[in-house]
């Protein structure tokens, strides 16, 4: 059977024009991968909604969910992953990695230097000409 999740992920700029990224864990599937924070859609959530639930679950704060940057499918060896990635700004707290080994703002010029998760790549892409 085809395995398929659908997945939200957070673009987060702030005022310097930096983004934030984050590093999957060791502990996660596929480990030390850059991706933006975020997680699976649960049956019958908003895109939206489940992006703020996930990053109060991943970062200890709240976003505000703006317009939809990239919607991608990607189909890795094992798992289809349909993958929609928000801009997004924080409203409250300071993000902390709650879950990753390590958070990063990166300004957007130097955002394909890192090893990001397959699936990120057009994100990556659409800000780098943005
Ligand atoms: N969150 C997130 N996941 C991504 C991105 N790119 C990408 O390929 N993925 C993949 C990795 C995982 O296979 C899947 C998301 O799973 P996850 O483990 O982050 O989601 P989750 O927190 O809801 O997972 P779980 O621990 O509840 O099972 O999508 C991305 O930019 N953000």
């Amino acid at each position: 059977m085809i395995r398929s999740v659908n997945v939200v992920g957070a673009v987060i700029e702030n005022h310097n024009g930096q983004f934030l990224c984050a590093l999957r864990s060791s502990k996660m599937s596929m480990p030390n991968l850059w991706e933006f924070p975020g997680g699976k859609i649960k049956e019958g959530e908003k895109p939206e909604t489940a992006l703020v639930r996930e990053i109060v679950e991943e970062l200890g704060c709240t976003v505000k969910v703006g317009e939809l940057v990239a919607s991608v499918e990607h189909q890795y060896p094992e798992i289809k992953v349909n993958l929609k990635t928000f801009k997004a700004i924080i409203e409250n707290g300071q993000p902390k990695a709650l879950e990753h080994s390590e958070l990063r703002w990166v300004p957007k010029g130097e955002l394909e230097k890192l090893n990001w998760a397959p699936a990120d790549i057009p994100t990556v892409n659409k800000l780098k000409g943005s």
